[in-house]
């Protein structure tokens, strides 16, 4: 497989997820948000029906190669009539997803919709670093979030944040085989500058560190949280000015 092209591949993402609402998006596209994430998973507080997903894409501007924004489609184990319908609603440059995906469905996903896809996976101890691998044969990108616990109702999204500290070394170097990797879980708008600093994240995701209540994003906050990964991204010396916005996918081997 290949890099599958500038969506995943360059330094500086930022992905503002969990978005439902016009205020909420404009505030992430006027701050110079690279990938607006939106989730379509009945139980979570931020579930975007294929009614809204239709919706909000006629609101956003163009996606596909070399546009300036990123379209995110995050489910959960979903299945081929539920991706497909939201697929077909949002019209995604890029899937997420957030479940127990197989790699053998990491790529079969893929190779359906002929788009990128990030695999998300849960972080909590050196099992977690090993377990990444496989993924990372498949994927075009990985999304380090915590692990959730096993009582959770939803597999991200919940503020919590674990050892960065895992995120180092030779075992982690082996395990993401040179893939790009974003960072997640329990940003803010006041951590994500030192987060990007420390663990060299390619790109940085947020949802709850940017809201009032689940579910409910504030525009402010937002704000905030791109202009501070903006500024630390601009400070890494091997990504001078490195904010860049999601643009044109290739998606394919
Ligand atoms: O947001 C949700 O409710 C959700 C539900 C099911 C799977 C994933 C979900 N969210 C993922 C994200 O929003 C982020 O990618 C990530 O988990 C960071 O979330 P947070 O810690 O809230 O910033």
């Amino acid at each position: 497989m290949t890099g599958a092209g500038p969506e995943t591949d360059r330094a500086g993402a930022i992905k503002i997820c969990g978005l439902k609402d016009a205020a909420a998006i404009d505030a992430a596209i006027r701050a110079g948000a690279s990938h607006l994430g939106f989730v379509h998973f009945g139980p979570s507080p931020r579930h975007v029906d294929h009614t809204d997903l239709a919706r909000l894409a006629a609101t956003l501007p163009a996606d596909g190669p070399n546009a300036p924004l990123t379209r995110v489609l995050l489910t959960v184990d979903a299945d081929w009539p539920v991706l497909d319908a939201a697929v077909d609603a949002l019209a995604p440059g890029l899937l997420q997803l957030h479940g127990h995906e197989t790699p053998e469905r990491i790529a079969a996903v893929r190779a359906r919709y002929g788009l990128p896809v990030i695999k998300a996976a849960g972080i909590a101890d050196a099992a977690d670093i090993m377990a990444l691998r496989p993924m990372a044969a498949r994927a075009d990108l990985l999304l380090l979030d915590a692990r959730p616990p096993v009582d959770a109702d939803r597999p991200g999204g919940l503020g919590r944040s674990f050892d960065w500290d895992l995120l180092t070394g030779p075992d982690f170097t082996a395990a993401t085989a040179g893939r790009p990797w974003w960072l997640a879980g329990g940003l803010t708008p006041a951590t994500v500058a030192d987060a990007i600093i420390r663990t060299r994240a390619d790109g940085v995701d947020v949802s709850s560190g940017v809201e009032t209540a689940p579910g409910v994003k504030d525009p402010a906050a937002i704000t905030a949280f791109v202009a501070a990964a903006r500024a630390a991204f601009a400070r890494r010396p091997e990504a001078p000015g490195a904010v860049t916005r999601g643009t044109g996918l290739s998606g394919s081997d």
